[in-house]
C-alpha cells in the first residue's frame, strides 16, 4: 500500500489527523523534500513527532529509480510525505501510476496547499488564476524566459499568475530576487514587466507576510525567511483591490 500524505504548509501542526494516524502506523516512511519544504520543523523533529524513522528522498529516487519505495509498498504500508497537498505542483502522479502498474494499492491523504492558501492570504479569487509558472535560479549560460511568457499570456486574458520560486539544497529564492529575474526576462523578451505583484512569505505560519505593490516597492520589502511565493495579479476586481489594501498594504 502506497499512501501519499500531505504535510500542509509550515509545521508539524499542519498534517491532518488521518495523515498522522497513517504515518504513525506505517511500516516505512519516505519524505520528498525537493518540491516543497516545511520550514517550521526539520527531519529529526518529524521523526520524534511521528515516532518513525524517515528516509529522505532525492529527486532521482522518486523520478528515475523508485524501486525502493515500490518494493516496500508491495510488502507493507508505506507513507510518502510531501509538503503541501501531495499532487499539487509536483510530479508524483508518475509514481502513483507506476505503483498501480505494479499492482500496488495507492491512496492520497490531502492537506492544505500553497495554491489555495494564496487566495485566502491575498484575496485574489481562485477562479481568476491562469496557468502557473516557476522561476528557477539562473545558471551560467542558462536564463529561460518562459515564466514571463506565461505571465504575459495570462494578463492578456485578465488572469492572475501564481509564480512558484525555486528551492535548491540550501538555497531558497525570495520575492525581491524573483521580481528582479522576471524584470530581466521581460526585458529580454521585449515586453513590459508586470506593473503589480503580491509577495507572500511563510504561508501557514503564525506570521505570514503578504505585501502588494510595484516591483520597485516589493524589491525593497523585507519578507523574512523562506518559503516565498509571488503572484502577478491581472486587473483587480474592486473586492480584490479592497482586500489587498486592507491585508497587503496596497
Ligand atoms: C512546487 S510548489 C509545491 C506545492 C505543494 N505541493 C503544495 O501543495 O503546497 C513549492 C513552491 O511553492 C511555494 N510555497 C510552498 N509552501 C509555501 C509556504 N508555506 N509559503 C510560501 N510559499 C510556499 C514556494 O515558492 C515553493 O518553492
Amino acid at each position: 500500500m502506497l499512501t501519499f500524505v500531505g504535510l500542509g504548509l509550515y509545521d508539524l501542526g499542519d498534517i491532518s489527523v488521518k495523515g498522522l494516524n497513517y504515518v504513525k502506523n506505517a511500516d516505512a516512511v519516505f519524505l520528498e523534500a525537493y518540491t516543497s519544504r516545511l520550514m517550521g520543523t526539520d527531519v529529526p523533529g518529524m521523526e520524534a513527532f511521528f515516532g518513525a524513522e524517515i528516509r529522505v528522498l532525492a529527486r532521482e529516487d522518486v523520478e528515475e529509480d523508485p524501486h525502493e519505495i515500490l518494493d516496500r509498498a508491495a510488502e507493507g504500508r508505506v507513507a510518502f510525505l510531501t509538503g503541501g497537498d501531495p499532487m499539487v505542483s509536483t510530479t508524483h502522479a508518475d509514481l502513483r501510476m507506476r505503483a498501480a502498474a505494479a499492482g500496488i494499492e495507492t491512496s492520497i491523504i490531502h492537506a492544505s496547499s500553497i495554491s489555495s492558501a494564496v487566495c485566502g492570504l491575498s484575496g485574489l479569487q481562485n477562479y481568476r488564476f491562469g496557468k502557473s509558472c516557476s522561476v528557477p535560479f539562473p545558471a551560467k549560460g542558462w536564463f529561460p524566459t518562459a515564466p514571463v511568457e506565461t505571465v504575459t499570456a495570462n494578463l492578456a486574458l485578465s488572469l492572475h499568475t501564481l509564480v512558484y520560486l525555486d528551492i535548491q539544497k540550501d538555497r531558497y529564492m525570495r520575492v525581491p530576487e524573483a521580481i528582479a529575474i522576471l524584470e530581466e526576462m521581460a526585458e529580454k523578451r521585449g515586453v513590459e514587466p508586470p506593473a503589480l505583484y503580491v509577495g507572500i512569505a511563510r504561508a501557514g505560519s503564525e506570521h505570514p507576510v503578504v505585501r502588494a505593490g510595484t516591483g520597485a516597492k516589493l524589491k525593497e520589502t523585507e519578507f523574512g525567511p523562506p518559503l516565498h511565493i509571488l503572484v502577478v495579479p491581472a486587473e483587480l476586481h474592486p473586492m480584490e483591490r479592497d482586500y489587498l489594501e486592507i491585508f497587503a498594504g496596497l
